[in-house]
């Protein structure tokens, strides 16, 4: 099966909150909350990948050294199989703003598990809670 690597991040807030954003209709996985970030293209790393993602996406502006891996999740889908590395971000410059037709929310950690996600990213909750 084709193997597909996306790069994604938890960005938290001074508060403890993560952003999430949920995908827009038309796309795979419409209406489904998820991590920012997106595909590695070719002669990227996961890093540098992200931190382009994060300024088409969201118009904010991170480094390698603030982007923490935090976990990863590995998941089938009836298409491709996902690898996808989670790091953790805490320091970026700009304010997030949905520039491709997501909605953005900040989610407290206790309540991430009341936004419905992509298959993927279910096993990454629980370990996102024991880091906040
Ligand atoms: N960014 C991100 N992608 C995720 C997460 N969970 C998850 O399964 N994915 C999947 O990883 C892929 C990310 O691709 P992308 O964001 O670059 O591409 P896309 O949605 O524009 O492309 P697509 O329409 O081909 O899926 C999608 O298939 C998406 O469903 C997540 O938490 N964050």
């Amino acid at each position: 099966m084709k193997m597909v690597l996306v790069s994604a991040v938890a960005l938290i807030d001074v508060d403890g909150r993560v952003l999430l954003a949920q995908r827009p209709a038309g796309k795979s996985l419409a209406g489904l909350w998820e991590f920012p970030g997106g595909k590695v293209e070719p002669g990227e790393t996961p890093e540098h990948a992200l931190i382009r993602e994060l300024q088409e996406e969201l118009g904010i502006n991170t480094w390698s050294s603030c982007l923490a891996p935090l976990s990863f999740a590995s998941h089938s889908y009836d298409d491709f199989h996902l690898l996808m590395p989670l790091f953790a971000c805490r320091k970026w410059e700009g304010i997030p703003a949905p520039r491709e037709g997501q909605t953005l929310k900040w989610v407290h950690a206790r309540d991430l598990s009341s936004y419905p996600m992509p298959p993927a990213d279910i096993p990454l909750i629980p370990i996102l809670r024991e880091l906040l």
